[in-house]
């Protein structure tokens, strides 16, 4: 029974004397995020019914169509976060340059930037399958009360203070990390309360699921070839089982409940990997690594890389640590082999 469970409000606030810059801005923070969370859940869920299917016409930066439901979410996690001045800056997907937030009192001294994907698996929304908000939060390295700067946003994956998602499936999830293990909330949608129903979870060592494209298998690096080649062969505990849902957050949530690897590489046609480094691999990276997986480019730790760009893309392989370091094995010894 829900009732039985820790609230989410709860939990912040039991939980917020154990955070290292705990000064309650970053439980208000995530209480914006779950706000936010309900409020496009509650759109999501009756999808079909309303006037939040479709394209509206624009493409943002990445040149992709945007969905009437990434404008949704996109205005309602700015608004959850801008009114409630809990941010003195924002990246969004769905926005060309960062937003700088001035706030009622014109000198803002907050201390976090908020990095998100307002809507992930676009692709999905207007027939029926699990969609999810990835969001990454940074204290901000220029001084508090000075504008924010491009270089706030541009810090390493590690420097992550907390990261999470919103997964909007069967039921709507809030899993986030703030640097002390990974926790799942569950909404009870009836009474619009999220309760406490995936404590401490550990991403199984040893996975059986791959989740990649194979649609462009025939352009993907040799190295991840042979390792998918792998996956598909009659030994051992192989053949692995394979899963796409083309949802990044559905894939991921997935594999990290049920143990498995999930695959974004290069391809001729995204050279640099699709998904975008700020926004989806770091928060994805952060949690992978706080469930007790891996993330990787292939050759460095997500965490390590030094973004220069607000939309840059990268290659992603992130779950199981026995998977990762069998891909990684493959990478390299190819690499090696090709030089
Ligand atoms: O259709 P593809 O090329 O397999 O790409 C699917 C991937 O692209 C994404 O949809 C990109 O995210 P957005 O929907 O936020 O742009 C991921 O969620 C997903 O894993
Ligand atoms: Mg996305
Ligand atoms: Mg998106």
């Amino acid at each position: 029974m829900s009732e039985n469970r820790l609230t989410l409000g709860e939990y912040i606030i039991e939980n917020q004397s154990h955070f290292e810059y705990s000064s309650g801005e970053l439980s208000k923070l995530i209480n914006s995020i779950r706000l936010a969370a309900k409020t496009v859940s509650h759109k999501v869920n009756k999808a079909g019914l309303v006037d939040i299917i479709g394209a509206v016409g624009d493409t943002n930066i990445q040149g992709e169509d945007q969905q009437r439901l990434d404008v949704f979410a996109n205005d309602a996690f700015k608004k959850a976060l801008i009114n409630r001045e809990i941010v003195c800056g924002i990246v969004s997907e769905e926005e060309v340059e960062f937003i700088a937030v001035e706030g009622k009192k014109k000198t803002n001294t907050n201390k976090y930037v908020v990095l998100m994907d307002p809507l992930d698996g676009s692709s999905n929304i207007d027939v029926n399958v699990s969609v999810g908000t990835i969001f990454s939060v940074f204290r901000r390295i220029t001084p508090v009360g000075t504008p924010v700067q491009k270089e706030d946003f541009l810090q390493k994956g590690d420097m992550q203070v907390a990261a999470g998602y919103i997964i909007y499936g069967t039921s709507t999830m809030l899993v986030y990390s703030v640097g002390q293990g990974v926790n799942g909330f569950t909404l009870n949608p009836a009474i619009g309360t999220f309760y406490l129903s995936h404590p401490d979870i550990k991403i199984p060592y040893k996975g059986s699921i791959y989740s990649v494209n194979e649609g462009y298998y025939s352009h993907f690096p040799d190295g991840v070839k042979k390792y998918i080649k792998y996956c598909q062969e009659e030994k051992d505990d192989r053949p692995y089982t394979s899963r796409y849902i083309g949802s990044l957050v559905s894939d991921f949530h997935r594999n990290m409940i049920n143990g498995g690897i999930y695959l974004y590489p290069t391809s001729s046609k995204y050279p640099e990997g699709k998904l975008r480094l700020l926004y989806e691999c770091n928060p994805i990276a952060f949690l992978a690594e706080q469930a007790g997986g891996k993330a990787t480019d292939g050759f460095k730790r997500i965490l390590d890389l030094e973004p220069k760009e607000l939309h840059q893309r990268a290659p992603i392989f992130c779950g199981s640590k026995n998977m990762i370091d069998k891909l990684v094995d493959f990478i390299t010894s190819n690499t090696i082999a090709n030089e």
